[in-house]
């Protein structure tokens, strides 16, 4: 079979976007891939569906004369967005839309997949297609679950992230924290439930829990440092059943970023702080649950960085563009702990739209243009 071409990636992509998966379920994305992949030239290909973690899957292309083994992520889950961009390709399950761009994230992959296995690479290649980025930590999972290991084991990891903002096809990039790290906040506030004529025989949680949300709301701006960052999304509250019934449960979700560590830890504390001092002056039991997973900042690796920013600056076919540190979560920022490497953005061109968003129509010129850029930065790699 011959390398895919630019059409041939785009019908991959409308496919892949017609069947969006959450995360750990992407049976249908997993056989799909795999359906691809082998229909590719197997002659340098080893394929791996790991048991501890069924819809990953681990494509080792062997290299002619390996100095190392350079690895390239992408992640494959969808979110639980209800689609609404219009398009004839749109998502066909209710609810779930690739709205965070991993479709494209996949057709880059399939695109360098589909040379190297034409076109033998000098070092060896290992491309990790990833479950569930969007939640359930699939980088850590794998690490912990020892899929890297033995002729799996990258020496060096990249992967990249679209970016609505930047024009369709540019690569951008920065040195240190790319993406911030980020922690799951679960809040359970437990009262008593009663009559609303009769509040003071009730213990009322949603009056607790908007004194809460609004302190929550200050730690930003009075306990750190106006000059370092960090944000508090409370996206969820749940409470009560009817209007005259006061809710003896309420429960609130968010999220918490942060650029470093320290940052989040620190956010971490003052949110037990508030919370303990919540339970005391409403006399109600709050129980706070941080799950940080494998959501850390992501911190790309000083030499290797260098390395590919110099190669896209140089490359006059590549529009490089030097980016800010953003407050997006990814959890490559725990396989970037692990392992050396970079992590990147790809701009796909739709500044009207943002990820997560159910507008969301990335420009599909990127997915070409991506391949080119990282093919080449690739092949640079393999000389050094
Ligand atoms: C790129 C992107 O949008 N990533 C997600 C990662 C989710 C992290 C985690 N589940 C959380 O919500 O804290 C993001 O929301 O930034």
């Amino acid at each position: 079979m011959a390398v895919l071409t630019e059409d041939e990636l785009i019908k991959i992509r409308r496919h892949l976007h017609e069947i969006p998966e959450l995360a750990l379920q992407e049976k249908e994305t997993h056989a799909y891939l795999l359906e691809v992949i082998q229909n590719f030239k197997q002659d340098y290909l080893t394929i791996k569906t790991p048991e501890s973690l069924p819809t990953a899957l681990l494509v080792l292309v062997k290299g002619k004369d390996p100095k190392r083994t350079i690895g390239y992520r992408t992640d494959i889950d969808a979110l639980p967005v209800t689609e609404k961009t219009g398009l004839p390709f749109s998502s066909k399950t209710p609810g779930i839309m690739h709205a965070c761009g991993h479709d494209i994230h996949m057709s880059v992959a399939i695109g360098l997949l589909s040379y190297f296995s034409e076109q033998q690479p000098k070092d060896n290649l290992l491309f990790f297609f990833q479950p569930a980025e969007e939640s359930e930590s699939g980088g850590k999972q794998a690490y912990e679950k020892g899929i890297f290991q033995g002729k799996f084991k990258p020496d060096e990891f990249y992967g990249l992230h679209d970016n609505p903002a930047l024009p369709a096809g540019s690569i951008g990039c920065r040195m240190g924290t790319l993406f911030a790290g980020t922690t799951e906040i679960n809040i359970d506030l437990f009262g008593k439930g009663g009559h609303a004529a009769f509040p003071q025989n009730a213990n009322d949680t949603v009056v607790a829990a908007a004194s809460l949300i609004m302190q929550i709301q200050t730690i930003v701006s009075r306990s750190i440092d106006p000059i370092q960052s960090g944000v508090i999304t409370l996206g969820k509250v749940e409470a009560g059943t009817i209007r005259n019934v006061i809710a003896g449960h309420t429960r609130i979700e968010g999220t918490l970023r942060g650029l470093t560590q320290e940052m989040i830890l620190k956010i971490d504390q003052r949110l037990r702080d508030l919370c303990e001092g919540i339970a005391r002056s409403y006399n109600m039991q709050v129980k706070l649950d941080l799950n940080q997973g494998g959501y850390w900042p992501v911190e790309n690796d000083p030499k290797l960085t260098q390395n590919f920013i110099s190669y896209m600056k140089e490359n006059k076919d590549v529009n490089y563009i030097e980016t800010e540190p953003k407050m997006t979560g990814e959890d490559f920022g725990f396989l970037l702990a692990k392992f050396p490497g970079t992590m990147f953005w790809l701009g796909v061109g739709d500044p009207d739209s943002e990820l997560h968003s159910a507008t969301l129509n990335p420009d599909e010129k990127s997915i070409q243009r991506g391949v080119d850029a990282i093919k080449g930065f690739l092949i640079s790699r393999m000389e050094k």
